[in-house]
């Protein structure tokens, strides 16, 4: 095993993030190093840590210094192939500009309306019938079920095999974690369903009227290559399941913590749009990822060489004191969550959020209208996952109003 030896004039640490304590309760450590400096050497991983909000987000608009073409994982993807083929998610501009281009032309305000339409009744559906069963479980009866009908549908895939997103999805994101047994367990069941997934992108095997036929539109008038459409649509598919199923269930798991905010979303169910971005950045489902320096370059002083991987910490900059202030892990409808970074930021800011959000909202506002009140009935069990934050058991207790 190679020793790499922590830089000179940086706090260096030998916390683990990826440990199952830490990912099962990642605030505490994220305090740790949100107080030891505006840059960490994390001596397990060889890769500094970035925690606090002001430098996150410097990283996160400064493509330039902090590129994505070097993989979003532990890896310099320019330097050693990663397991799929570079998407949008892994390149720089100019590369990266003409598929952002061609994808956000497709969820376009004129395509948000059309799926608000889409996506209403069976938040309505749904709603009803936790409302009146009571005892569900707030995961796989809602944050599941909601997103794997309404987004597959959306995009235009194929009825039968939908359930392969959730391998497939976990298998990408626990990649841009550490090579560890957590990301392994993924691959090995992500990688069984890796060829339906890639399968289910091709043009013959989608629908000619959902946003993976928007895309292939695209690719025929020439403004993006027809490869790059099939990784376009597996964007879509590859994170637009787990990261809602996760928006849902921490959104969901806050309103039964804080019983005084479901009251006011209650009263007032337009708060829905409020409530997602509160929730998203008290609870961010996407976490962290890595970023690779292409300069010398330093963050509140501390110099940091070209060709080093940088771990962003998302879940820890929107709790940081010092942006949100002392009760920044509270989680309060009133508090204006606007510039979090649980969607990132910059040019590569969640293009699929229109999306999730629409999906997060109407199921709010569906279950505001009939649930009086959602309480937690047991203990919550957490996702174990690399870079995902979420909940593999949420026990609830739903009243009907
Ligand atoms: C935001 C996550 C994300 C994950 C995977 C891909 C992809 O597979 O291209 C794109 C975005």
């Amino acid at each position: 095993m190679t020793v790499t030896l922590s830089p000179t004039s940086v706090v260096s640490l030998p916390d683990d993030p990826f440990t199952l304590e830490n990912i099962s309760n990642p605030y505490p450590l994220h305090e740790k190093l949100r107080e030891a400096g505006p840059v960490v050497w994390l001596e397990k991983h060889g890769c500094y840590a970035v925690t606090r909000y002001e430098w996150v987000y410097e990283i996160l608009t400064d493509f330039e210094s902090y590129c994505s073409s070097g993989g979003l994982g532990p890896k310099d993807i320019r330097k050693e192939a990663e397991w799929r083929p570079p998407s949008i998610l892994e390149s720089d501009p100019p590369t990266h500009t003409v598929m952002r281009r061609g994808l956000a032309g497709v969820i376009s305000p004129s395509t948000m309306r059309r799926l608000r339409e889409q996506f209403a009744p069976f938040a309505e559906e749904l709603a009803e019938e936790v409302a009146q069963r009571g005892t569900v479980d707030g995961i796989v009866d809602i944050a599941e079920r909601y997103p794997l009908k309404v987004f597959p549908d959306a995009v235009g895939l194929r009825p039968d095999g939908r359930e392969n997103l959730l391998p497939y999805g976990s298998m990408v994101f626990n990649a841009f974690g550490a090579d560890n047994d957590i990301r392994s367990a993924a691959f090995a069941e992500g990688e069984r369903v890796a060829a339906w997934v890639m399968d289910s992108c091709e043009r013959e095997n989608l629908t000619d009227t959902g946003l993976g036929a928007d895309i292939w539109t695209v690719a025929d008038e020439g403004r993006i290559e027809p490869q790059q459409a099939t990784l376009l649509v597996r964007a879509l598919l590859s994170a637009g399941v787990d990261t809602t199923i996760f928006g849902i269930g921490n959104t969901l798991y806050n309103l039964a913590k804080y019983p005084e905010q479901w009251e006011k979303l209650k009263a007032k169910p337009q708060l829905a749009k409020f409530a997602v971005d509160e929730a998203l950045r008290v609870e961010s489902p996407f976490q962290m990822f890595h970023r690779t320096t292409t300069v010398d370059t330093e963050l509140g002083g501390v110099p940091i060489p070209a060709d080093s991987k940088i771990l962003l910490f998302m879940g820890a900059a929107n709790r940081d004191p010092r942006q949100w202030g002392e009760d920044a892990d509270v989680f309060d409808l009133d508090r204006n969550a606007s510039g979090h970074v649980a969607f990132g930021m910059g040019l590569h800011q969640c293009v699929g959020q229109p999306i999730a959000r629409t999906e997060i909202e109407l199921m709010l506002q569906a279950l505001a209208k009939r649930v009086d009140r959602i309480e937690l009935t047991g203990e919550v069990t957490p996702w174990i996952h690399n870079v995902l934050r979420g909940f593999a058991r949420l026990p609830l207790q739903l009243t009907p109003r």
